[in-house]
């Protein structure tokens, strides 16, 4: 789930690229990189780490230009390699750089179509090098260098490909290119700010980036849109897609997206709120004698549920767990090995908040099941009676496909077991699981009542459709096995 920012400025971007990228961190801590344009120059600056390890002030100077895009990445295609660090780059035609925040599903027919009928040979496994070829081949068939030539092409990629994607694009001589698939599936917001020198404009992955930026946020690009801001300021927007299903992926709301962002009008923060509430009423029907003392949160992502369903049970919220907040989140690590050994880093509980008590834990999700295994036995170690687990989202029994990295249904903890059976592996005295109906009724909230998400990691319902034999083709490639063995070189 990567990050992805783009503006046209009055003055030099780079700066503020910077800053965008770093409050969009928390979706992708493997690789970030930079493009600006100026004049027949474009610039890339990218590779492995933290934005703020991958930019020192020799990088940033490098990077001039009023219109420029960034990327911080989360790979969920071809591999951790620094060549596939975004935004790539293409020379023809006039020279585009793109950063892609998605994942297409349709990469290996795009690929040896581009390479048989298009011509552009793809040089890395990367479905986003994919994704830019063939916006650039489609801006390529088109008469001139206009908005308008820009958004048939962005025609074209909508026709070609399938999956999720959220784009922005430099294109040299034009300005910047923003997109969203026909579904919305993943995030993108609009922003304006108002000069003495005239108005800038930005694009990102969540509206927190335009908060710190000083855009004020305008609204969400709609799904199937396309966007072109010329270098010189001004706003050129059209429809090119059909309509189809909305779908925004609604696991944005239960752990990608920051808190204080707001994706297609719903406060992430409230969208959580809303969640603990529904769990706690579930608790309430299902155990209304519950002996439940306290409830403690997982830190980061489930404080804003806990502590609503701490109200509605009517029990204590704690924080039981002391994060260091130099570990970066577990979950978006590339290696189980990484990922388990980081909860123990990460977490450390405060046994006063555990001693002889009945403890709530609740966590956003419970996907692998690694934190929740080791955070049920700190939370015995240090004292606890008993240990019930309560996850703001449903079991995770199927592949994520559109950009989160869980494509092998083999390491989900929820896959092929009962509830029973997982509350014995996780070795917790109760499991209690939101319902998937719950969960996107209190996403919704009372503003949109029966609004529509992509909710296939719970519910196995593919909304762009799903070639035969494709899941099994994405275990072989994406599986933690199979990114040990691309490691290794082997
Ligand atoms: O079942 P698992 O495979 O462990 O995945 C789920 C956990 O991973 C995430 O936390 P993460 O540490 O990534 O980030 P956070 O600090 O934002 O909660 C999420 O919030 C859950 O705690
Ligand atoms: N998480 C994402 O959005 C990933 C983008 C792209 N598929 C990559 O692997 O780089
Ligand atoms: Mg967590």
């Amino acid at each position: 789930m990567c990050g992805i920012v783009g503006i046209v400025g009055t003055t030099e971007v780079a700066a503020a690229l910077y800053d965008g990228l770093t409050v969009l961190q928390h979706r992708g801590q493997d690789a970030a990189g930079i493009a600006t344009g100026k004049g027949t120059r474009l610039r890339v600056h990218k590779g492995n780490g933290l934005v703020r390890d991958v930019f020192d002030a020799e990088a940033m100077a490098l990077l001039d230009g009023r219109v420029g895009i960034g990327h911080c990445r989360y790979p969920t295609a071809g591999s951790e390699g620094h060549d596939e660090a975004q935004p790539f780059y293409v020379n023809s035609p006039y020279g585009i750089a793109l950063a892609h925040n998605g994942n297409l599903i349709n990469t290996d027919a795009l690929r040896q179509e581009i390479f048989e009928t298009d011509r552009r040979n793809i040089n890395t496994e990367s479905d986003s090098e994919v994704l830019l070829n063939v916006f650039a081949h489609e801006l390529d068939g088109q008469r001139g260098l206009t908005p308008d030539a820009a958004l048939n092409a962005v025609e074209g990629v909508h026709r070609r490909a399938r999956g999720g994607y959220a784009a922005v694009a430099l294109v040299l001589g034009l300005g910047l290119v923003a997109f969203r698939d026909p579904n919305g599936i993943r995030p993108l917001v609009l922003g304006r700010r108002e000069t003495d020198a005239g108005t800038e404009y930005a694009v990102a992955s969540e509206s927190v980036a335009l908060d710190i930026l000083g855009f004020e946020r305008m609204r969400d690009v709609a799904p199937g849109e396309g966007i072109v801001i010329t270098a010189r300021g001004e706003l050129h927007a059209r429809q090119c897609a059909e309509p189809s299903d909305s779908a925004p992926c609604i696991f944005e709301y239960v752990y990608f997206a920051r808190p204080d962002s707001m994706i297609e009008n719903i406060s992430v923060h409230k969208a959580r709120m809303r969640m603990g509430v529904t769990l706690g009423e579930k608790i309430l029907r299902e155990r209304p004698d519950h002996d439940i003392d306290v409830v403690i949160p997982i830190p980061d992502t489930s404080r804003d549920s806990a502590m609503e369903l701490a109200n509605v049970l009517g029990v204590k919220y704690r924080e039981g767990f002391v994060k260091n907040r130099y570990v970066g989140r577990t979950f978006i690590m590339p290696g189980q090995g990484e990922r388990a050994k980081s909860v123990k880093r990460k977490l450390n509980p405060i046994p006063l908040e555990f001693r002889n008590r009945v403890v709530l834990l609740v966590d956003d999700s419970i996907v692998r099941g690694t934190t929740s295994k080791q955070i049920v036995q700190m939370a015995r170690d240090a004292g606890a009676r008993k240990v019930y687990l309560a996850s703001a989202a449903p079991p995770v029994r199927h592949p994520n496909i559109y950009g989160i990295d869980m494509p092998s249904v083999e390491e989900l903890v929820a896959n092929g077991r009962s509830e029973q059976e997982i509350e014995a592996l996780l070795g917790c005295d109760w499991l209690v699981y939101q319902d998937l109906a719950d969960l996107e009724a209190a996403v919704a909230g009372h503003k949109f009542p029966g609004k529509t998400f992509d909710s296939s990691c719970f519910s196995g319902e593919y909304v762009t459709g799903i070639d035969p034999g494709y899941f099994e083709r994405l275990r072989q490639l994406r599986s933690d096995e199979a990114k040990k063995k691309r490691r290794a070189g082997a």
